[in-house]
């Protein structure tokens, strides 16, 4: 009998969104080394850096930055804390489990366009409460505050957590600026969005997998954000989708690199000069894995459209403005329940030409 009788069929793909068994890997995604632009850079050394970050944001959506003053402890004390916290009994993990009451915290049984991921979770946030609308419904202002559910084991776990989530957030400000200097705009253009943040992060620990051909570790999506800050161990699984040709591409593990993806609200805000990339994780038979995302979020009441500067008569507005606080809760939602529909996207907002 084959591995695939043993393994609830909630974890197949389609066989078209099913991985290839070899994938082509490709030297391609953008490295950008931000040494220069973290140390008071000359013009033209700040210049050189946000050229590249443009070409990346446009050709790619996806590039991995390396010198970006993350401390290499920090990231490594947080690995070794996610291992010993997924190590624990199910029923250890379970005591803080994430619920529709209390959206951060543990979880396993998450869905992505409806298909089972092969991934367990925990989510936090490095700033305190995170202040939601309390329903998705427009009509509805309540709201809701996501509060952290920590662990006792190990005991290191929720320090190692907020220091990790303290620094990344560092780097993704910085990233938010060089950014915003790509697009033409001034440096602090889009920071006044994030002074009360929805940002989190996440904890992914992908078991190995005994149909890794059937199943993924987390199924295509983009997200829904603005950016995403991902630290990836050395297994590796993160592919994206080049625009180019459609084809998925793996994204190699640099040793202490992150992987920086452009999320939907920047392709918003750009007016579609950037776009927010297709990814997805792919499992391994053989061997678990860890990846952290930095979901970098701005406040809840933000209503998200594309910027003025960046509208003209030869480049007319995108999209119609939505507010993020209402999309992310419908979100959060749908992502807690198996739907029959996909869940919302932001191609609900583009404005229909002609
Ligand atoms: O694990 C990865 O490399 C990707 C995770 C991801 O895309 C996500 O959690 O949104
Ligand atoms: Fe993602």
């Amino acid at each position: 009998m084959g591995a695939a009788a043993e393994v609830d069929p909630a974890y197949f793909q389609d066989p078209e969104h099913r991985p290839k068994p070899a994938i082509a890997v490709v030297h391609g995604l953008p490295v950008i080394d931000l040494a220069k632009a973290l140390s008071s850079p000359t013009p033209a050394d700040l210049g050189k850096t946000v050229s590249e970050i443009r070409d990346a944001c446009r050709d790619w959506g996806f590039f991995q930055v390396v010198n970006h003053g993350v401390d290499a402890a920090v990231r490594e004390r947080v690995e070794a804390a996610a291992r010993r916290f997924f190590a624990l009994p199910l029923e250890e993990k379970r005591k803080v489990l994430r619920d529709e009451v209390n959206p951060l915290g543990y979880y396993d049984v998450e869905h992505t366009k409806n298909v089972r991921d092969w991934k367990e979770l925990f989510d936090y946030s490095s700033t305190g409460p995170i202040e939601i609308p309390a329903s998705g419904d427009p009509l509805d202002d309540a709201v809701q505050e996501m509060i952290n559910q920590w662990p006792e084991n190990p005991p290191e776990f929720k320090e190692a957590c907020e220091e990790y989530g303290r620094q990344t957030k560092k780097l993704a400000f910085i990233l938010l600026e060089l950014i915003s200097l790509s697009l033409g705009l001034g440096a602090d253009r889009l920071k006044g969005f994030f002074e009360k943040e929805t940002s989190f992060m996440r904890l992914n620990h992908y078991p190995p997998c005994p149909v890794p051909h059937l199943a993924l570790g987390v199924g295509r999506h983009k997200d829904p954000g603005a950016l995403a800050v991902l630290a990836q161990d050395d297994v590796g699984g993160l592919e994206v989708k080049r625009k180019a040709d459609g084809e998925w591409i793996a994204v190699q593990p640099i040793p202490n690199a992150y992987v920086i993806n452009v999320g939907d609200i920047i392709q918003v805000w750009s007016n579609a000069e950037y776009e927010s990339a297709e990814h997805r994780a792919i499992v391994n038979p053989e061997k678990d894995r860890i990846s952290i995302p930095l979901f970098f979020n701005p406040a809840h009441y933000t209503m998200v459209e594309p910027l003025e500067e960046l509208i003209s008569d030869e480049r007319p507005s995108k999209y119609k403005a939505y507010n993020w606080g209402k999309f992310f809760s419908t979100r959060k939602r749908s992502n807690l329940t198996k739907l029959d529909v996909e869940n919302i996207q932001i191609d609900h907002f583009k404005v229909v030409e002609g």
